[in-house]
């Protein structure tokens, strides 16, 4: 193999936009101190140059770069990605739903994924800006439409629903390290779209009956016990940026040629091989399955409902009806733009 070649292969230039925000900064500073990570490049609205500098004193691999619109900030930021986190948007307040953020998050995504058409059209793309449900479809709307579409390296970032099913489960896995239990938790991420399939799970595990409703319930709306929890000061950030650098840095690690990487993701399923199956299966292009990744991204869609039980068949349901909802909102947003005037 030529030097150029091995180059290739441990670089994994990244950029995060919305890096000043209370996903962007801790995310940024995981991202910082991750030996995989050899450039970093923080775009945000405001506040990148403080952000950037305070993080560049960290004596980790990393080169950092910090901008901000002007000059050409997103133009800079996004040459030669090959990873783009997007934590960009307004957080819920108590009383909101996710979809209630849609009206200001939509625009934010479209733009930003207008620049990655333009400047980085082959880059990994992980979306953490709500509604993941409605942001993602417009994600690949833009992309479609510039032509430059890929859907095995579009990603919708559902990992902290994953990382509170295997928190939240724990007394019952036994698991010293809560982590070391695999829970998939498929279908979207809000509400009732979020489906835990504790049946699934590995190594397998018992839920008391009179417990599984409360449960199941938890991890559907532990977003909203944070949002009340922060009394008005935003969402989850700190276990969303550790969710969200667990998620970059598997994608990371399988780009660089590690095999076995499976990982819940909501994805375009028509796009991805394994994913037409599990689209007819469920009614829906859009949806969050464990997805084998690999140098291009997400490799295989891993179809697990075969055999789950009545409980979650029931799950799925609920979460079909509002989930396609979701997604034809993010489709027409771009395709059918409702006139400002
Ligand atoms: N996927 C998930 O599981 C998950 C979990 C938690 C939060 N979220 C979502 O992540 C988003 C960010 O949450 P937060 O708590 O970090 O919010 P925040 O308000 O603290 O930070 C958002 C940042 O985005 C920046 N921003 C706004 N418009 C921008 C633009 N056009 N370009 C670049 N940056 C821009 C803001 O300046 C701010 O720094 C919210 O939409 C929230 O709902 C998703
Ligand atoms: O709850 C929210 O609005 C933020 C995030 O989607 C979460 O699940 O914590």
């Amino acid at each position: 193999m030529v030097k150029a070649d091995l180059q290739e292969l441990t670089r994994s230039p990244t950029a995060v936009l919305g890096a000043s925000g209370g996903i962007g900064q801790p995310l940024s500073l995981l991202l910082k101190a991750c030996p995989l990570v050899d450039e970093l490049a923080l775009y945000d609205v405001v506040n990148t140059p403080g952000v950037t500098a305070d993080l560049s004193h960290i004596s980790s691999v990393a080169k950092i770069s910090g901008y901000l619109p002007k000059d050409d900030g997103l133009k800079h930021a996004l040459t030669g990605t090959d990873i783009v986190v997007i934590p960009a948007g307004i957080p819920r307040k108590p009383g909101m739903t996710r979809d209630d953020l849609f009206k200001i998050n939509a625009g934010i995504v479209r733009d930003l994924v207008e620049g990655i058409a333009k400047h980085c059209p082959k880059a990994f793309v992980l979306i953490i800006s709500n509604p993941v449900n409605s942001t993602v479809p417009i994600a690949a709307e833009v992309l479609k439409a510039a032509g430059v579409f890929d859907a095995k390296r579009l990603f919708g970032v559902t990992t902290l629903d994953v990382v509170r099913a295997e928190t939240f489960t724990q007394k019952y896995t036994g698991q010293k390290n809560p982590a070391h239990t695999k829970i998939p938790v498929i279908g979207g991420h809000s509400g009732e779209t979020i489906v835990p399939i504790f049946s699934k799970a590995s190594p397998s595990f018992t839920i008391p009956d009179d417990k599984y409703d409360d449960l199941i319930k938890r991890v559907q709306f532990g977003g909203d016990e944070v949002v009340q929890a922060k009394d008005g000061a935003g969402s989850a950030t700190l276990s969303m940026a550790y969710a969200g650098y667990r998620f970059a840095e598997s994608v990371i690690k399988a780009a660089k040629g590690e095999k076995g990487i499976i990982e819940p993701t909501f994805i375009y399923l028509p796009g991805v091989v394994g994913g037409e199956e599990i689209a007819e299966a469920t009614g829906v292009q859009f949806f969050s399955t464990p997805v084998e990744l690999g140098p291009n991204g997400a490799e295989k869609a891993i179809n697990i409902l075969d055999g789950i039980t009545d409980k979650e068949s029931r799950l799925l349901e609920a979460c079909k009806a509002g989930l396609q909802g979701n997604i034809l909102k993010g489709v027409d947003f771009i395709k059918s733009p409702v006139p400002t005037k």
